[in-house]
């Protein structure tokens, strides 16, 4: 595992930004040969998109040949809906860049099978071999996509249940009344993200601390899912100082040591 300990929000988002550009430079991507990029969606990636799309119009990194995946998608609400995720992505990254329509897989939430909709998706993104690399956020109770507490770390693509914390959490975005956040989604599952070559979690603020405890000094637990992390041979953890309250200064010492004097494989 790598953590990036930055000060805040914003060196997390240049940071992130910049590192996806670079991997996509390296892979030097062509149409045969697409370079295939995990998304997600949340506050937490908001800045990282902004920052992706002005290394974009600055001619520094092109979508051309990138094929993305995201995360998860709410179940019910309809794509137009200005909360679902297909309307964030769009409207915070896809329209400003140069991607191909047909290159953005999305979950349909909406399908008649939701079954059939998961098991077409991870068929999907084994048609491309693997997903090279994959950006997530967390939630406060430690979730990663929609994988809530007690999701089993084999996890595949499903539809799941969200719980209490998640919906009080996502409330923000309807109007603050719980009642009007959808109840299930589809979701990637743990293993399915763990398969990613690389994963990169983006942690940040006060309210992310234990969660980013629970990711790095904690046991691997269900109750945790991000904790999952730890059995990844690439996992990265890029986060800002409020988000390291809880941890130990002894960790956040040792990790920043290492990115000081590291030398890191090539993918
Ligand atoms: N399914 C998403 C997660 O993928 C995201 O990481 C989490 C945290 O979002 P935020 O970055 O807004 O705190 O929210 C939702 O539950």
């Amino acid at each position: 595992m790598r953590l990036i300990p930055l000060q805040n929000e914003e060196q997390v988002s240049k940071w992130a930004a910049r590192h996806i550009a670079d991997r996509i430079n390296h892979f030097n991507p062509t149409r045969e040969r697409p370079f295939v990029l995990g998304l997600p969606t949340g506050g937490t990636p908001l800045k990282t998109y902004h920052e992706l799309i002005k290394l974009y119009r600055a001619g520094e990194v092109s979508f051309k040949n990138v094929v993305t995946f995201n995360m998860d998608e709410y179940v019910g609400l309809p794509k137009e809906h200005p909360e679902s995720y297909h309307s964030f992505m769009y409207n915070n990254f896809f329209n400003h860049i140069d991607i191909a329509p047909e290159n953005i897989n999305i979950l349909d939430g909406n399908s008649s099978d939701h079954d059939a909709e998961c098991r077409r998706y991870e068929e999907k993104i084994k048609s491309y071999g693997k997903i090279h690399l994959f950006m997530g956020g967390v939630g406060v109770d430690g979730h990663i996509a929609f994988n809530e507490p007690g999701s089993s770390l084999s996890s595949r693509t499903r539809i799941k249940t969200l719980n209490e914390n998640t919906l009080i959490a996502n409330s923000r975005f309807f109007d603050n009344d719980v009642n009007k956040v959808p109840k299930y989604a589809l979701t990637i599952g743990v293993a399915t993200l763990l398969e990613a070559e690389e994963v990169m979690l983006l942690i940040t603020g006060h309210n992310k601390a234990q969660a980013l405890q629970a990711c790095v000094e904690g046991c691997v637990n269900h109750l945790w899912t991000v904790s999952a992390l730890q059995l990844h041979r690439h996992a990265l953890i890029v986060c800002d100082e409020p988000a390291t309250q809880e941890l130990k200064v002894k960790t956040v010492k040792y990790f920043t040591q290492l990115e000081a004097c590291a030398i890191h494989s090539v993918l």
